[in-house]
Formats: structure tokens, C-alpha cells, sequence
């Protein structure tokens, strides 16, 4: 554990019922002052590791620490933590500055000194002038601040945030997710961050973590989980890809449809099977004589910054290219990539699930 951790889970598992367990045996660690967001489809266990944090639940196996200290039995109050809900769970018979000021209001604190930090927070979301408004006259982008208000008022070392965005038409979001990143910088505090988009993850975080079925697939920063994707459902989950199946002969030299490429990668045991993942974006059109691999044009559409263009190779592999050159259907045309744009796998089932486990 470095000193900059805030947060270690050591072997976590939760288990609801009998169930197969919700969370299984994850390890990981948050540092100060970053934006972290946990991101995976519905049920992967995201809501399941804030309210661990938060302390609305408790680990069956496993332990948390908060600055070193084992929290596995503090109370939710007793914690530096504060959770921003998807529903924001704000009063609707209070006005703004009475639902900021709630919390403080219960742990007794002096009338002056609520309205200062009430204002400042109110302040920092940029809500000030708002605090006799009604919540019902407040727009969806409002409520949202006015949630995130009440929770920084209690100065967290920790941010709680579960998918607070959904809510909102497109545009707001966009807005929001600025404003999100913006406001974490400002307060210097860890925010987690949970979402199902990958691109809202790609767009805010320092780090992401991908859960899948209680696991930690892979964590990194946005360009490592993009670039560098473990497995096959990272990189399927994270942006389009070409995936298909392949040979690694030796170190930086792997074969697919029937031909050998020079590529990046090595660590790999001689002739191991792989799967190979080319994103969209690093194919190059080319004539079929000098491309790498001839493919069937099948279909394309114009998606606005480009065409989005998928062929077939004689093997029957599907190959999406996203090029600003547009292609004509049923034509043979070469496709053209750099060795750095061909990304090895492990197979799955041997995968190295839980990058963060093995910290
Ligand atoms: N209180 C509970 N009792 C029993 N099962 C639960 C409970 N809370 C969550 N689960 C189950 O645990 C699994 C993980 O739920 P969790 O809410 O952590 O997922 P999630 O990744 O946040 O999903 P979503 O994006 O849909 O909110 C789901 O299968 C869910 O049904």
C-alpha cells in the first residue's frame, strides 16, 4: 500500500443469499484525490462496491480499509464518505439551502456556521442565489447540483457517485460530465464514479475499473483500458473492435487468417492461441495488392465524421473499418495496419482477469 491509498479492499467478496456471490474476491486500491469510475454492464456489482464503501452493507468475506484502518464494521455516519444516488433521494417539501443543510443540521452544528458552509457549497455547484428556491422548481441539471451540494457540505474525503448522469437528456449530460470533472478537480477529493456508458468512463476518469460477473476484468487509465484491452470482454465492451482468432508464433510475431504479422507484443509461449484485436479507427483502406489482408466490402454507412465499412475476409471474419474514404459494395479492397495497431490476448478463460487483484 502506497501512501497516497485511500481506499483497500483486500479480498472482498459479498455474497446476498446462497447465490453465487455478487462480488468475488476482489482486490483493489483508490488513491487520493483522483477520479475512479467503476464501469460494467447491469448486475456486475458496481452499486455493490459504493454501498461497501458507504457502509450501507457489509463485506462477507474480506476487508476494507479507509486511510489504513479496517472499516469493515464503522457505521455509514461514522465514515468520510458521501454518495451522490441516481434518484439524487433529495426532500421535496424542503427548499435548496434547508436540503444541503440537513445533515448539518443533525449533527447540531451552530446556526452561523451552517450558512457559511451551506453557501459555500451551494456556491461551488453554482447554485448560489438559489437557496429559497423549492426543489420542484428546479430543472434536472439543478436537482443534481443541489444533490452533490448536500453531499460535499459534510467536506468527504470521498465522493460517492451512482450513476447521477442517467437521468438526463444527452446534452445536460455532456454539460454535467464538465461540470463533474471540474468540480472533482477543484475540490481535490476522490470521486467513484459508477456508469454503464464506456464513453462517459473514457471521457471523466483517471482511472477505470471494468467489472464483469464480480470481477475486476482490468484496471487502468482510460488510454490503457482502450489501447490495451486483457481481454475479450474489455475490449468488446470498450469502443467497437475486430476480434479474431489467432497464433502467437514467437515474441513481437502473430498469425491470423492464414498470415504471419510483426506486431508489438511478446511474453507469450511459443505457438500459444490468442485473440487478436484490431480497433476500427487503425484500419487503412488500401488497393487489395497493398494491403495486409484482402477483404469484401459487405456494407456501409455514413456516420457523419466517417463511413463506417464492414467486409469480410475468406475465412468469413467480419472487419469493421471506420475511414474518412468511402468503399464500394462488393468490392475487393486491401486493409492496411501498423504493427502497433495489432493488440494480443490471452484467451479468456487463461486471461489475466483482475489486473487490480494481483496489486
Ligand atoms: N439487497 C440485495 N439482495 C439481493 N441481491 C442483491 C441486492 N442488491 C443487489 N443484488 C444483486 O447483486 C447483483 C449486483 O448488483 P449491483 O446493484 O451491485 O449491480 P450494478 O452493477 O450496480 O448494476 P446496475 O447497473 O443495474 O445498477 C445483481 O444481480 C443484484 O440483483
Amino acid at each position: 500500500m502506497n501512501n497516497k491509498t485511500i481506499i483497500r479492499f483486500e479480498q472482498v467478496t459479498k455474497k446476498y443469499d446462497d447465490d453465487l456471490p455478487v462480488l468475488d474476491n476482489v482486490s483493489f486500491e483508490i488513491e487520493r484525490g483522483k477520479f475512479y469510475t467503476l464501469l460494467g454492464p447491469s448486475g456486475c456489482g458496481k452499486t455493490t462496491i459504493l454501498r461497501l464503501i458507504a457502509g450501507f452493507t457489509e463485506p462477507t468475506s474480506g476487508t476494507i480499509y479507509f486511510n489504513g484502518k479496517n472499516i469493515n464494521h464503522v457505521t455509514p455516519n461514522k465514515r468520510q464518505v458521501n454518495t451522490v444516488f441516481q434518484d439524487y433521494a433529495l426532500f421535496p417539501h424542503l427548499n435548496v439551502f434547508e436540503n444541503v443543510a440537513f445533515g448539518l443540521r443533525i449533527k447540531k452544528m451552530k446556526k452561523d456556521i451552517i450558512e457559511q458552509k451551506v453557501k459555500d457549497a451551494l456556491r461551488f455547484v453554482n447554485l448560489s442565489g438559489y437557496e429559497q428556491r423549492n426543489i420542484q422548481e428546479m430543472s434536472g441539471g439543478q436537482r443534481q447540483r443541489v444533490a452533490i451540494a448536500r453531499a460535499i457540505v459534510n467536506e468527504p474525503e470521498v465522493l460517492l457517485l451512482d450513476e447521477p448522469l442517467s437521468a438526463l437528456d444527452l446534452k445536460l449530460r455532456t454539460e454535467m460530465q464538465y461540470e463533474l470533472r471540474e468540480l472533482q478537480r477543484r475540490l481535490g477529493i476522490t470521486f467513484i464514479f459508477v456508469t454503464h456508458d464506456q464513453e462517459e468512463a473514457l471521457a471523466m476518469s483517471d482511472e477505470i475499473f471494468v467489472l464483469n460477473k464480480g470481477k475486476i476484468q482490468q484496471s487502468g487509465t482510460p488510454k490503457d483500458i482502450y489501447d490495451e484491452p486483457v481481454n475479450r470482454f474489455v475490449a468488446d465492451f470498450i469502443g467497437e473492435s475486430n476480434i479474431v482468432a489467432g497464433k502467437m508464433i514467437q515474441d513481437y510475431l502473430v498469425e491470423f487468417v492464414g498470415k504471419q504479422f510483426e506486431c508489438v507484443d511478446k511474453g507469450f509461449a511459443p505457438n500459444e492461441d490468442v485473440e487478436v484485436v484490431i480497433r476500427p479507427e487503425d484500419l487503412e483502406i488500401t488497393t487489395p495488392e497493398k494491403g495486409k489482408l484482402k477483404v469484401y466490402v459487405d456494407s456501409q454507412l455514413f456516420r457523419g465524421v466517417h463511413y463506417e465499412i464492414c467486409c469480410y475476409d475468406k475465412d468469413g471474419n467480419e472487419w469493421l473499418v471506420h475511414s474518412t474514404k468511402k468503399a464500394e459494395v462488393g468490392d475487393e479492397i486491401g486493409l492496411y495496419f501498423e504493427p502497433e495497431a495489432i493488440h494480443v490476448m490471452r484467451l479468456e478463460e487463461n486471461s489475466r482477469i483482475g489486473v487490480a487483484d494481483e496489486k
